[in-house]
């Protein structure tokens, strides 16, 4: 499956993906990395990787339209057959979601359903929760809310910060989406019409 991924910064989700499509038993290939912000890491990581790069940069554009449309035209030119969204910050409109539903993944930093939005981890500790963690979910028109895929749950301890926590749920990350994307990638996971995970028999 020709994977693109979308990223607005360090890329360590990007990095744990290219390094899953190096095993042998991979069924996914990275063919293009897409920025909406020039000059980060996560390109760096790309080119390293010798994987094909593009920056689409959203202040260039005057609607939410055209930026993604412009970013579906270089997933278009790819071959891209899933897209990922890899630390990628902007909300993409409904028109783009529609036309990826069941094709476009995303890494959030909590256990959906809780802690929807930015600074997912600080809302765990401001909660006291005692159990956080990541989800992998297809990406649906309402802001974290589509199908849940992968979901790895880790430990808040008492002497947790934001950024402790943080980067533990990262580990978890770098876990959850290379196996959430290889699910889908393979075929074994695949968006029911009706919004639901459906698991080959
Ligand atoms: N329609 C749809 N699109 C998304 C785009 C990115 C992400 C990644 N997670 C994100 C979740 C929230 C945000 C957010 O609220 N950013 C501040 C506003 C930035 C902006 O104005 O664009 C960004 C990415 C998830 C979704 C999603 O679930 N549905
Ligand atoms: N989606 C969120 O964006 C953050 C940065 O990801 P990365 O750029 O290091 O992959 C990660 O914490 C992830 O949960």
């Amino acid at each position: 499956t020709r994977v693109g991924v979308l990223i607005s910064g360090t890329g360590t989700n990007l990095q744990a993906l290219i390094e899953q499509t190096r095993r042998p038993s991979s069924s996914a290939q990275i063919v293009v990395v897409i920025s909406n912000r020039p000059g980060v890491q996560g390109l760096k990581r790309a080119a390293l990787a010798g994987i094909q790069t593009r920056v689409v940069d959203h202040k260039l554009f005057g609607s939410r339209a055209e930026f993604d449309g412009t970013i579906d035209r270089v997933l278009e030119e790819f071959g891209v057959e899933l897209v990922c969204l890899a630390g990628f910050m902007r909300i993409l409109t409904g028109t783009f979601v529609k036309k990826w539903t069941g094709k476009l993944l995303n890494i959030h930093p909590s256990l959906l359903p809780s802690f929807k939005g930015v600074n997912a981890q600080k809302q765990a500790l401001e909660a006291g929760v005692r159990v956080a963690g990541c989800t992998v979910h297809f990406v649906a028109e309402e802001v974290d809310a589509g199908a849940i895929i992968v979901q790895e749950a880790v430990p808040v301890l008492p002497t947790d910060t934001e950024e402790t926590l943080s980067e533990r749920i990262r580990e978890a990350e770098h876990r959850a989406f290379p196996a959430a994307m290889e699910l889908v990638s393979s075929g074994s996971v695949k968006l029911g019409t009706d919004g639901h995970i459906i698991w080959k028999s």
